[in-house]
């Protein structure tokens, strides 16, 4: 059964679609980021998951079951409120006597968050880093097998993202499935197993992180660049020549490479370079949002 499968979700205020007949389907075990700019509608549908908002039409299974209390599902969906004067240990303490987990739980989420050696410490004192993945651990307690993280590394300096991205990776290698959204490509590209687009309310593509950077590109440095171009349009098509930095960047795979080759060299061109090189997420989510993006 999936962990996750939305069907035709869709939130409007007023005008306002927040999110737009959106077909979600995340699969056990993997870690599925969930990406788009801000105000895209990522929040809004990790709260229809969770039966926090309630959807205007279209339906959310987890685990084959509507949302609501389930124990299988973990989420840190906003700042956990967290008492400041009591340790990170005694929070959990605290959550953990209320959800009616035992004791012994905590100091297994403090290892899985790796906040072992801070437990004894006030919440206070605590980084921001260290407060998320608290709130981390807290989602943890009642050892859920589907985690929901909304934006975790969002304030965070470069090491707390370290620190955050090598704990979803350790989730996910344990057999948790986690959907984390960002809006930043780079993590979700260095952790994600899958990724969904999510652009204005709708899921504008969903994929690999390899599928989603469509391949590789060919580029070909050569002169004059103008015959190299023409040649370049009559063999593979306008559509897929691209003039950039003083080259040829051709949409076609490597496997081209030879045949470009002898046919830009018969039609009298020099060929300086010609190598592929792999089109980034960035590259193809600026390409989906038309450049609206908060990429860092
Ligand atoms: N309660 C609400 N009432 C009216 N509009 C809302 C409400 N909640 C969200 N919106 C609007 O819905 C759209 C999507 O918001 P949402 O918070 O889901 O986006 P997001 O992708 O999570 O962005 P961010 O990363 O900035 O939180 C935005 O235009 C937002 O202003």
């Amino acid at each position: 059964m999936e962990p996750i499968v939305t069907k035709g979700l869709t939130k409007r205020y007023g005008e306002l679609f927040a999110v737009q007949n959106l077909d979600l389907t995340v699969r056990a075990g993997e870690v599925y980021g969930f990406l788009g700019p801000n105000g895209a509608g990522k929040t809004t549908t990790l709260r229809m998951l969770l039966g926090l908002v309630r959807p205007t039409a279209g339906t959310v299974l987890l685990n084959g079951r509507p949302p609501g209390s389930q124990p299988s599902v973990g989420a840190l969906i906003e700042g956990p409120a967290f008492y400041p004067y009591l340790s990170g240990r005694d929070n959990l303490r605290v959550l953990a006597r209320h959800a009616g987990v035992a004791a012994r739980r905590v100091d297994v989420v403090l290892e899985m968050v790796d906040l072992s050696g801070r437990a004894g410490d006030k919440y206070a004192k605590y980084s921001l880093g260290m407060k998320q993945r608290l709130g981390v651990a807290a989602a943890l307690l009642k050892d859920p097998r589907l985690l929901i993280l909304d934006e975790p590394t969002n304030g965070l300096d470069p090491a707390g993202m370290a620190d955050m991205r090598t704990m979803v990776r350790r989730l996910g290698a344990a057999g948790c499935t986690v959907l984390v959204s960002s809006h930043l490509l780079g993590e979700v590209q260095q952790i994600c197993d899958r990724v969904g687009v999510i652009f204005r309310g709708r899921l504008v593509r969903e994929g690999t992180v390899a599928e989603l950077r469509g391949g590789a590109d060919l580029r070909v440095v050569a002169a004059p660049l103008d015959r190299a171009a023409a040649r370049a349009r009559e063999l593979l098509g306008a559509e897929a020549v691209t003039l950039a930095d003083g080259g040829l960047n051709l949409a076609v795979g490597a496997d081209r490479a030879g045949e470009i080759n002898t046919s830009l060299v018969t039609a009298g061109v020099t060929v300086s370079e010609l190598r592929t090189v792999e089109r980034d997420l960035e590259q193809a989510f600026f390409e989906l949002t038309g450049g609206e993006t908060d990429v860092g």
